[in-house]
């Protein structure tokens, strides 16, 4: 294929504005799917990200395409994942992209995901333009989002494509764009060989997979490739493309987008954003703009069942081939017992990964409210870092904390301005700048400590505004925060696995709502349940759960026998994820409840 004839390109839109279905959609017209492979949004891999609809791993299908003008194409599409914890994965793989749909949901508009992928593409230099998806619903207007587009991120949009994915509206009309405005890649392949790693995954039966995007060069199995960041070097055992089945195919050349199979054993060698080139004839130097990814949010993973640590174990080392973005270490914590702590990109991929665990796993787990990684700067000068609050050192120890902040733009509708305004200040925000879009729709700009987002921000961020706020974060720096370690004590026992850091002029509120929190989800047992809230020495908060009285079944008069079955199963059904402390059972949702408390 002569490299003019080549199309890479990507599609960028906010979480279900719908560029899986547009993706099924162009998949479909190019005959690239067989009526057997015609599920829905076949670019999907896992059954998670199916049900759950977003998409995770980057994945690129080869399609060919007979143009208007009669000659064949091909046209590599790119699939980024869309979510803001993975950011660096979309900003690589657009790296490996000419051109960008960005596809907007008619009925929606422009929102906050949709501008920053915009932004990373504009600043790869993609050729990027608009398609209107959902035209087939009633609540669509497209006049009104082509106006969006061209005021809030300054394309033109008036030509712009009217799509409905669903229906396969608009399909050949892209299929012609992509062709039409998207240049065809640059390149020699002469050169010694320079190609972007733009995503890798574990095979059970090939090893680890990479995609490339070459720059410049040929890579033909039988060869010896070199990965620059960490020098390690493997045998090329396949070359081949995704048409969207696997196939090989004899070289891949300047231009094109493929796989690598090479006998890497660990996914953690080939990492995204990573430069291949020849070992015996290595390029000058490799792509700019390489960067390890770093966890950014921590949590404790426990077994409820402590026979199930080997499983939770294994389970991890699975996930682990998988995605190199996720670490986690061994920990063990005097309340829950041996498990594992974990480090996640941000609060979705965590989810996903403890979701993943329980589902795929059949793992019974508890796990501790999430934190981030702080800087300790002890007296004498020592710094170091820590992302639990175990870790912390005594406070006589301790010259200065800081903590990361992030950048964090939210998107809403003008009637919610009042209530983003208020979170963020209860959060400890420090206001950037409030720009009206239009003028309905406004930008909140806020620094804000990424310790405050974790807890339960999100989940805030939807109630006030109804679901109709989007966010997008990027890490800023770190400050210098009077933070403390608060300690929650059961019958005067530390529960290690509850403690957490927190800024001092909060930890008084939050201490005292999140032992009344405790407090109504501890059940009542045999004898009295003192709950406390402790900095140091100092008590700052206590409640108190009395002894139980009466039998709980006394409640059923002793006549409706099936009321009092569901009663005492009910009553299993908790006690399956109960955890003692001491002599005194305490349900998961005493150490979620950390997330629940609201701030005064
Ligand atoms: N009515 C209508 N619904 C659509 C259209 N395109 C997609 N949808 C629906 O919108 C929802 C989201 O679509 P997806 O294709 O999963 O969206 P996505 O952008 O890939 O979402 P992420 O993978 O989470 O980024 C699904 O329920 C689709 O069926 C369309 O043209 N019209």
């Amino acid at each position: 294929m002569k490299i003019d004839h080549i199309r890479n390109f990507s599609i960028i839109a906010h979480i279900d504005h719908g560029k899986s279905t547009l993706a099924d959609r162009l998949l479909e017209y190019t005959g690239a799917l067989s009526d057997r492979e015609k599920q829905d949004q076949f670019l999907d891999k896992m059954d998670l990200e199916r049900e759950r609809g977003i998409t995770i791993k980057a994945q690129t299908v080869r399609l060919v395409y007979r143009a208007d003008d009669g000659r064949d194409y091909v046209l590599n599409l790119i699939d980024t994942p869309g979510h803001v914890d993975f950011t660096y994965e979309v900003s690589r793989s657009l790296t490996a992209c000419e051109g960008a749909l960005l596809v907007v949901d008619a009925s929606q508009g422009v929102e906050a995901q949709t501008l920053a992928n915009v932004y990373l593409a504009i600043d790869t230099n993609l050729e990027v333009f608009p398609v209107l998806n959902k035209i087939d619903l009633p609540a669509a207007e497209p006049e009104r989002v082509k106006h969006e587009i061209e005021e809030i991120i300054g394309i033109d949009a008036h030509d712009a494509v009217l799509a409905s994915a669903k229906e396969g509206i608009g399909t050949r009309e892209i299929l012609e764009e992509i062709v039409s405005k998207i240049p065809p890649p640059a390149g020699d392949p002469g050169k010694p060989l320079q190609a972007l790693l733009f995503d890798s995954w574990y095979d059970q039966y090939q090893g680890v997979i990479v995609l490339v995007r070459i720059i410049d060069g040929t890579v033909k199995k039988g060869e010896k490739i070199l990965l620059m960041s960490n020098k390690k070097s493997y045998e090329v055992l396949k070359v081949g493309v995704f048409s969207p089945a696997m196939c090989e195919v004899p070289s891949l050349t300047a231009g094109e987008v493929g796989f690598l199979i090479a006998g890497i054993k660990d996914v953690q060698d080939a990492k995204v954003g990573d430069t291949v080139t020849h070992l015996h004839n290595p390029c000058a130097a490799p792509l700019p703009g390489y960067k390890e990814v770093k966890p950014m949010v921590f949590s404790g993973l426990y077994p409820i069942d402590t026979a199930q640590y080997e499983q939770l174990r294994d389970a991890l080392a699975k996930l682990k081939l998988n995605d190199s973005s996720f670490s986690y270490e061994p920990e063990t914590s005097l309340a829950l017992g041996f498990g594992f702590r974990c480090g996640f990109l941000g609060l979705l991929h965590m989810e996903i990964i403890q979701e993943r665990l329980e589902r795929e796993f059949n793992l019974d787990l508890i796990t501790t409210a999430p934190t981030v990684v702080y800087r300790v700067h002890k007296v004498g000068g020592e710094m170091f870092t820590i992302e639990s609050a175990n870790q912390m050192p005594e406070p006589q120890h301790i010259d200065f904390i800081e903590e990361p902040f992030i950048l964090a733009s939210i998107h809403v509708p003008n009637e919610y301005v009042g209530g983003i305004l208020a979170l963020c200040e209860e959060k400890r925000g420090v206001q950037r700048e409030i720009k009206y879009l239009t003028p309905t729709r406004v930008m909140v700009i806020y620094e804000l400590p990424l310790n405050e987002v974790v807890l339960d921000f999100y989940d805030r961020l939807k109630s006030i505004t109804k679901g109709y706020a989007s966010l997008d974060y990027e890490q800023l720096d770190y400050r210098r925060s009077e933070l403390v370690r608060m300690n929650i004590m059961i019958n005067g026992e530390v529960v290690d696995a509850l403690s957490l850091i927190i800024h001092r002029d909060k930890a008084y509120y939050r201490g005292r709502d999140l032992v009344s929190k405790m407090k109504e989800l501890i059940p009542r047992q045999m004898f009295e349940i003192a709950i406390q809230a402790a900095i140091g020495n100092k008590v700052i908060a206590r409640e108190t759960v009395k002894a139980m009285r009466k039998d709980v079944l006394a409640k059923c008069y002793g006549g409706d026998i099936t009321r009092k079955r569901k009663l005492l199963e009910k009553q299993k059904e908790g006690k399956k994820r109960m955890k003692n402390i001491g002599n005194v059972e305490l349900p998961q949702e005493a150490f979620l409840a950390i997330l629940k408390v609201e701030d005064k």
